[in-house]
């Protein structure tokens, strides 16, 4: 079997040994046969004893240590400066790569760190068959990500540039494409006629978790709706692709992402931001006051804004997209409200809940929760929840994504036009938050968000 080489650049940073070296630990414990070379690179020096630990304790925590021996046999550590033009072609000419062995170089670098790598590869040729994988943010505007995209297509190839949503590898997402497009019963109903409204949440319990840095400068809005919950809004949304290849999946995707947007951005977005609290019987102080974060900021930890998409299966229908962190329960979720029946025969009482579809985003379940006559007397309504299990995988969402650029298919990765239209669906919600046209409001850690926040109950 042929090898792919993984170039890791930021491989001394806190990324690569949290989350992508125990994805790539999981994924090889899962596919024996994969052969993967990983080159670290990263600005400090580092002995290739302290790689090597760190890479073992990377495996280790993800359990997967009897991958190990694979790995250990030829990963190396390269110290330099990846915005540096004879470093990096000086780096990437020392690679064992080919058309049959190809390379991807993983930028697990800051945003601005990213933007200027990509400026320096753009003058270096590049082995045939390259991927080049770069991390959420995919820019900080419309304007960034489309520069970000106009360097890299000097680069390589859209199809070889691996822009990694993690949500894209949850499997109860690509699951949706099962239960969505292969039964007769969903999609007649998946519409505007049947739908009233879907609700796409994710409610943490994690708090700042030290990362002050990147949070309180992007806050829920970016970290969580635009990048992840409009990727699950569009595979929820999209029309049924011919296939599900990567051309006819991201072809949908991006139609449902064209047509959606914020219409007033005032009354359609709410943002709060967690006091002091208690999870569990972990206190939590408020985020004003945790290290690293500048109150001035009014940086939101909990956000949600409303969707239209103006195409016609959806006109009117709104998506609502919530994602807050400190929060006293997880809920993570994507509901489906129906709409009532045309007519219910008079005579049947106390039909007052829509039928709903709730699909769990880890566990991966669903729940069609329907009016169904009641339990003594048969003209009284009641309740029946069906509840199934979804498909897991072996692999974690961040395995599922890796081996999927492993194998060079940008199927589960954003595209160029996507990454654009996501900030474009935001932009005017965070202009009307950076002018204060919309309240900061508040909700103690440990709460399910502001009293006055419906859709948090
Ligand atoms: O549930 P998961 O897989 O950890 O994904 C949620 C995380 O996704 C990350 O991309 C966000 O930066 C985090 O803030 C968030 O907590």
């Amino acid at each position: 079997m042929t090898g792919t080489t993984l170039l890791i650049l930021g491989a001394s940073g806190d990324l690569t040994s949290r989350l992508l070296l125990p994805g790539l630990a999981t994924l090889l414990t899962v596919e024996g046969e994969r052969s993967v070379t990983v080159v670290g690179s990263d600005l400090p020096e580092m002995t290739a004893d302290a790689w090597e630990a760190r890479v073992t304790s990377s495996f280790e925590a993800a359990k997967a240590a009897e991958a190990l021996p694979r790995v250990l046999d030829d990963t190396r550590y390269v110290a330099g400066d990846a915005t540096d033009r004879d470093t990096l072609a000086g780096l990437i000419g020392s690679l064992d790569v080919d058309a049959d062995n190809p390379l991807v170089v993983y930028f697990a670098l800051p945003p601005q760190v990213s933007a200027k790598v990509c400026t320096t590869l753009a003058g270096i040729d590049l082995p045939a068959n390259t991927t080049l994988a770069l991390e959420k943010p995919f820019g900080y505007d419309a304007q960034s990500a489309k520069e970000l995209n106009e360097l890299l297509a000097q680069s390589v190839p859209e199809d070889r540039v691996f822009r990694i949503d993690h949500f894209l590898g949850l499997y109860t997402v690509l699951n949706l494409l099962g239960l969505r497009f292969a039964n007769r019963l969903l999609e007649p109903v998946w519409n505007r006629d049947s739908i009233e409204k879907v609700e796409i949440f994710y409610d943490e319990t994690v708090t700042l978790e030290g990362r002050a840095g990147y949070f309180d400068r992007a806050g829920a809005l970016r970290d969580m709706i635009q990048s992840h919950l409009l990727q699950v809004m569009a595979v929820v949304a999209m029309d049924p692709p011919a296939s599900v290849g990567q051309r006819d999946l991201r072809d949908a995707i991006g139609q449902i992402l064209r047509a959606a947007t914020v219409v007033d951005p005032v009354a359609c977005s709410r943002r709060a931001r967690y006091t002091a609290g208690s999870i569990g019987d972990r206190r939590v102080p408020d985020y004003a006051a945790e290290e690293g974060v500048d109150p001035d900021l009014g940086t939101e930890t909990l956000a949600e804004v409303e969707v239209e998409i103006a195409n016609h299966r959806w006109a009117g229908v709104p998506f609502i997209l919530r994602s807050g962190k400190s929060f006293g329960r997880v809920r993570k979720q994507v509901v489906v409200h129906f709409k009532p029946p045309a007519h219910v025969p008079d005579g049947l009482l106390g039909r007052d809940t829509p039928d709903t579809l709730t699909i769990d985003l880890r566990p991966d379940t669903f729940t069609l929760s329907l009016t169904t006559n009641g339990a003594g007397d048969a003209f009284t309504l009641g309740r029946t929840d069906l509840v199934g299990e979804l498909g897991g995988s072996q692999l974690e969402p961040y395995g599922e994504v890796l081996s999927s650029m492993l194998d060079c298919n940008p199927r589960l990765a954003v595209r160029g036009d996507a990454a654009e239209e996501c900030w474009r669906i935001v932009e005017p919600v965070l202009d009307a938050w950076e002018r204060d046209d919309v309240e900061l409001e508040t909700y103690p850690a440990g709460s399910q968000g502001p009293d006055n926040w419906s859709s948090t109950r």
